[in-house]
């Protein structure tokens, strides 16, 4: 039998599709931007035939139809890996659980602990040799369809074919069932403001980059403005290794500053394990050899990322405490994002030869009612989850400078991390310092 006849064979509708989902299963909905649309609005509709039907996914880009459905739970849970903008305020109301990760062991979780009934997947047209290409995605995927009992594959004509690397596609004969979707936009990243403090923050950081870097920058504004100005800098042969893959490395290549001449692995290549970007990203991803896309377990486990020289990691924080704990996932006990791949780059940086890991935030923001806030404080606020230790941390960057924790004792984090805050917080912070006992005698004069 040819491909396009097992094609034909295993072609059904959405609500065809679903009626293999029962109650009490755990359901695999992709992830990021390419998670299932038209699969989810079909099982949405069998909401008052099932019961406890878990439906797990990460950084959602679109609204999600069992959960509209079901505001009570009672038929869909919904599970997230990692919080957008949509999945906090979904957690917010109650109407999804989060479950923390250190991102390179997903595959890892996936093979060893997590119960997989069925993985709905978005994916590419197949080619003339029957593979479906999985596009923009690729992190936990080949794990979670190794694990289903059932396989179903959303075909979307937008989805760019992003070549890989390895696991970037699934073929004919290991699916059930394939759906030809409504042809969805690909959901594209709202484009991050920058302001003129992310601006003077991303010069320093720029400046402590040299040529033939490796570059990995995190989710978030603040290494977005980074990513801009390396793309006007004159740095030269830039290599890139990352998790996520987004304008910035786009608008880096283009501009000529990366060649990937000087990487050890993957010479030449981008490579990255997911992507999210604006419509003219996906369509420079599509059959583009440059980029190449691996799994969370290639991208992000620091023995690999420090197979590279020169790696420099550039993430964001929400706060840190002036022991040097970063905490970038939460505001409180509220979960805004999650742990994400944030430990595995800080460490693969740091273990790469002449590589640097930074972690760069505003000294201060204003809270909804308009107050000065600092982010950096005595301790983490109450219920704060700490997302990278203080062992690890390396460059802290605020618009006020850049110091290196590393091999620092307590006092002289204090002194170190109370130079980066707002002026109006420093008296303060040296008072707190000095009660927490991590606040050297000479300067109590
Ligand atoms: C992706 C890679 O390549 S690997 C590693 C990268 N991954 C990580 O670093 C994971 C953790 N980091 C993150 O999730 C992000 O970088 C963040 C959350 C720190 C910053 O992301 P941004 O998108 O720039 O955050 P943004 O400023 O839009 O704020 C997001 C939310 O957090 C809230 N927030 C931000 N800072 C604070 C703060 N200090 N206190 C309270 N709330 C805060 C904002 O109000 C907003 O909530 P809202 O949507 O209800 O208004
Ligand atoms: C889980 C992916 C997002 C991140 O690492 O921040």
């Amino acid at each position: 039998m040819s491909w396009t006849d097992l094609y034909r064979q295993k072609l059904v509708s959405a609500d065809e599709a679903v009626k293999v989902i029962k109650s009490g299963d755990w359901v695999e909905y992709g992830e990021f931007a390419g998670q299932v649309q038209d699969l989810d609005k079909a099982l949405a509709k069998r909401k008052d035939e099932l019961k406890d039907v878990k439906v797990r996914a990460v950084t959602r880009a679109a609204a999600i139809e069992v959960v509209k459905a079901d505001p009570t739970g009672e038929h869909f849970t919904y599970v997230n890996w990692h919080f957008s903008g949509l999945d906090r305020k979904l957690h917010d109301q109650g109407l999804c659980y989060f479950s923390p990760i250190l991102f390179r062991e997903v595959p890892r979780y996936y093979r060893e602990n997590q119960q997989v009934d069925v993985t709905m997947i978005t994916v590419t047209p197949m080619d003339k040799h029957g593979y479906f290409n999985y596009g923009l995605n690729n992190a936990g995927t080949r794990a979670s369809l190794d694990k289903a009992s059932k396989i179903i594959v959303e075909v979307n004509e937008n989805m760019p074919r992003v070549l890989g690397g390895n696991e970037e596609c699934i073929h004919i004969s290991e699916v059930d069932f394939v759906v030809e979707g409504s042809n969805w936009a690909i959901p594209a990243l709202p484009v991050a403001k920058i302001s003129e403090t992310d601006e003077k923050i991303a010069k320093m950081i720029v400046n402590e980059l040299e040529d033939g870097c490796c570059i990995q920058l995190g989710i978030g504004g603040m290494p977005n403005a980074v990513g801009k100005l390396i793309a006007q800098s004159d740095l030269k042969n830039l290599g890139v290794h990352t998790e996520m893959f987004v304008d910035a490395y786009m608008d880096m290549y283009l501009a000529g500053r990366v060649t990937g001449l000087n990487k050890n692995i993957d010479k030449g290549k981008m490579v990255f394990t997911f992507a999210m970007g604006s419509k003219n990203l996906y369509d420079f991803m599509d059959n583009n050899p440059v980029c190449a896309s691996y799994p969370v377990d290639y991208t992000n486990v620091p023995h690999i990322i420090a197979q590279n020289d020169k790696v420099t990691s550039i993430n964001n924080c929400i706060e840190i405490d002036l022991f040097g704990q970063v905490c970038s996932e939460s505001a409180g006990i509220r979960q805004i994002s999650g742990t994400g791949g944030q430990v595995d780059f800080f460490e693969g940086a740091y273990l790469s030869k002449g590589g640097k890991a930074f972690c760069c935030f505003t000294a201060s923001y204003k809270d909804k009612q308009g107050n000065l806030k600092s982010r950096i404080n005595p301790l983490l606020t109450s219920g704060a989850i700490v997302t990278t230790p203080r062992t690890v941390v390396q460059y802290v960057v605020t618009e006020n400078g850049i110091v290196n924790l590393k091999g620092k004792s307590t006092w002289e984090r204090a002194e170190a991390l109370i130079s980066l805050a707002h002026p109006d917080f420093h008296e303060q912070l040296a008072k707190d310092a000095e009660k927490m006992g991590i606040w050297r005698k000479s300067n109590k004069k």
